[in-house]
């Protein structure tokens, strides 16, 4: 799986055929991953209906379980919206921007005492469209915005292993806490919202 022979996938449902490929073996070519999935050109007709934008915050819709090797998904950034700072569980994680801008901004890793103070940004990248980031935890944290107070953007997310679970962030004590990661949809149906009555109000749908 040599970068050079990349043949980009013509859509979508082509390159997760290729992405179950090439997760079947244990070892992650990072690099062939991420030229591949910057091989494919974004097409809105191939993830459109995973396009679910929310008013207070950018939704998580999952698009495919990857043979339990890895999570494909479609995150959804109105203007302006952003993650906190968070790692990746020890699992790789790639990102490709399939409408609009993201924002990336680095890390270090919080010396890991309680109240470390304000943490080091290794500075800000800006991807455009079908551009590709990977991040690992070897690598630092990160936290990724939608830099436009105007439009919208989509970006596509492969994590693998997958997981549920990650930490978030505080900017100015580098404290992290424990955070169950969610999706707003999963393979194009809205996740039922979770038995708590609050969290299905009219407004956080
Ligand atoms: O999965 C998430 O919610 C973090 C998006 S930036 S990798
Ligand atoms: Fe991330």
């Amino acid at each position: 799986t040599d970068p050079k022979t990349i043949v980009p996938p013509k859509n979508l449902d082509e390159l997760i055929e290729e992405l179950h490929k090439v997760f079947d073996s244990d070892h992650v070519n990072v690099e062939y991953v991420t030229e591949l999935m910057a091989s494919y050109k974004s097409n809105p007709k191939d993830w459109k209906k995973f396009a679910i934008f929310d008013l207070h915050r950018y939704t998580r819709n999952l698009v495919d379980a990857g043979n339990g090797k890895f999570n494909l998904m479609v995150l959804c950034w109105n203007t302006s919206q952003g993650s906190a700072i968070h790692d990746h569980a020890n699992a790789h994680c790639f990102m490709k921007v399939l409408d609009g801008h993201s924002q990336e901004e680095l890390f270090e890793w919080p010396p890991g005492s309680e109240d470390d103070g304000e943490m080091k940004s290794k500075g800000k990248k800006l991807y455009e469209r079908d551009q590709v980031a990977y991040i690992s935890d070897t690598i630092g944290l990160h936290r990724v915005e939608n830099p436009s107070h105007s439009d919208t953007s989509v970006t596509l997310h492969l994590y693998s292993p997958p997981f549920s679970e990650c930490q978030s962030f505080d900017e100015r004590t580098g404290n992290a806490r424990k955070v169950q990661v969610t999706f707003w949809s999963q393979f194009g149906k809205r996740t039922p919202c979770a038995k708590l009555p609050s969290s299905c109000v009219p407004e956080n749908n």
